[in-house]
């Protein structure tokens, strides 16, 4: 059977900026009056979008547009790698979707116009001036929109999990976990130049089958006052889990990660730095929606996969992984109290 061609946004459509990070720009759909009679569309205003006037493949979702990167992974290939690697890994209720759609001509010039206008207003973070759409992109991503703006009293938590498994190549007494342990030595990096540092949960605390331990790791999720009740859903979420057994079999990284091209250590460090979004609604009884997001396969080459290899060979050259550094007498990494004999043992 022929592939079914892929989608394309009416021209009429506008888009609002939402928020952005390294490589992507996301956007939400305002429906304003086109000509078009194939997408009849009423006037509405910002935040309160009445979906039911959007074409109906755009309602529920978000566009993703690409930044210009020094990848620039096209994303029909970022689309084929999805579907091909990351989908049979979860179910569908599980990820946040993407489907690939042909934009229209002119459309990433003027809104790199407006990129430069929200720099100037102040509306765009600070750390990403400078990066801009990339003009030879010819599609855009529908993704499911996981906001919570169109329904009153529902509230998104969101946050990385980031590496649910100590490395496989940490030292054995080891008392920091791999992301905590990455997070110290950058903030005392941060710290000898008067930078801002970062604050965050233990990822071994999220995943930890003692409900304190997931409730100690909300404090630093934000979103969700109710701290209680966010940590009864990560407690009991099949999808963190999930992530958590997926990230063990792609265990490839560190430094047992193969050199160069390899689709394990892309997916495993693609697994270790996705995104995780909860929507939760006011009424307890109702189902609460949880979907990974940015499940980007992370490309292996250009560098990347012996940049890992650095970071790794850095944090246990300089003792991050021991917590021996003046600078890590805070800390709340779950393995910073653990005697040596007690530990888990360190995967092969
Ligand atoms: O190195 P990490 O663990 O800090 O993760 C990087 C992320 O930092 P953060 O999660 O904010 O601490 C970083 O996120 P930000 O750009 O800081 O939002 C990227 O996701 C980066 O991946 P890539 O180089 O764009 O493929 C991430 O780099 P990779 O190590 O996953 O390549
Ligand atoms: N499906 C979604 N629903 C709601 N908000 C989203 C969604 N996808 C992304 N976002 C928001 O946009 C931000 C940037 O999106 P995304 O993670 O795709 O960018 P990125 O450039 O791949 O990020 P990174 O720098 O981590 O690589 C997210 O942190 C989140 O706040």
């Amino acid at each position: 059977m022929p592939k079914p061609a892929p989608l394309e946004l009416p021209e009429g459509v506008r888009l609002e900026y939402l928020a952005e990070g390294g490589a992507n720009v996301i956007y939400r759909f305002v429906a304003t009056p086109v000509k078009d009679a194939k997408w009849p569309v009423s006037n509405v205003t910002i935040n309160s979008i009445e979906h039911s006037s959007l074409p109906p493949e755009l309602r529920g979702k978000l566009l993703r547009l690409r930044k210009e990167t020094t990848v620039n992974t096209p994303y029909k290939e970022i689309a084929q790698n999805f579907n091909s690697v990351i989908r049979p890994l979860f179910s569908q209720e599980e990820l946040v979707d993407q489907t690939l759609i042909r934009l229209p001509e002119g459309l990433i010039h003027r809104y790199n116009e407006q990129l430069r206008l929200l720099e100037i207003s102040g509306r765009r973070p600070k750390k990403r001036h400078g990066g801009y759409l990339a003009v030879n992109e010819p599609f855009g991503l529908l993704i499911t929109d996981m906001t919570a703006f169109d329904e009153p009293g529902t509230i998104l938590a969101e946050f990385k999990p980031k590496w649910l498994t100590q490395s496989p190549s940490a030292p054995a007494l080891a008392r920091r976990c791999r992301t905590c342990a990455l997070r110290e030595m950058k903030n005392h990096e941060a710290r000898e130049v008067a930078a801002k540092e970062q604050r965050s949960f233990c990822p071994l605390d999220l995943v930890s089958e003692h409900y304190e331990h997931v409730f100690r790791a909300t404090a630093f999720i934000a979103g969700c006052n109710d701290r209680a009740r966010l940590a009864h859903i990560l407690y009991s979420s099949s999808t963190l889990r999930k992530l958590q057994s997926r990230q063990k079999a792609s265990g490839k990284v560190g430094l047992y990660g193969p050199t160069g091209i390899s689709q394990t250590t892309s997916l495993g460090m693609t697994l270790r730095d996705c995104t995780m979004f909860v929507k939760i609604p006011r009424d307890e009884k109702s189902p609460v929606e949880i979907r990974l997001g940015d499940l980007d396969l992370k490309c292996s080459t250009g560098g990347k996969a012996e940049y890992w290899k650095y970071i790794e060979l850095q944090l246990i050259d300089g003792g991050w992984y021991h917590g021996s550094h003046s600078s890590q007498t805070l800390s709340n990494c779950s393995l910073r109290n653990t005697p040596a004999t007690n530990r888990a043992p360190v995967q092969p």
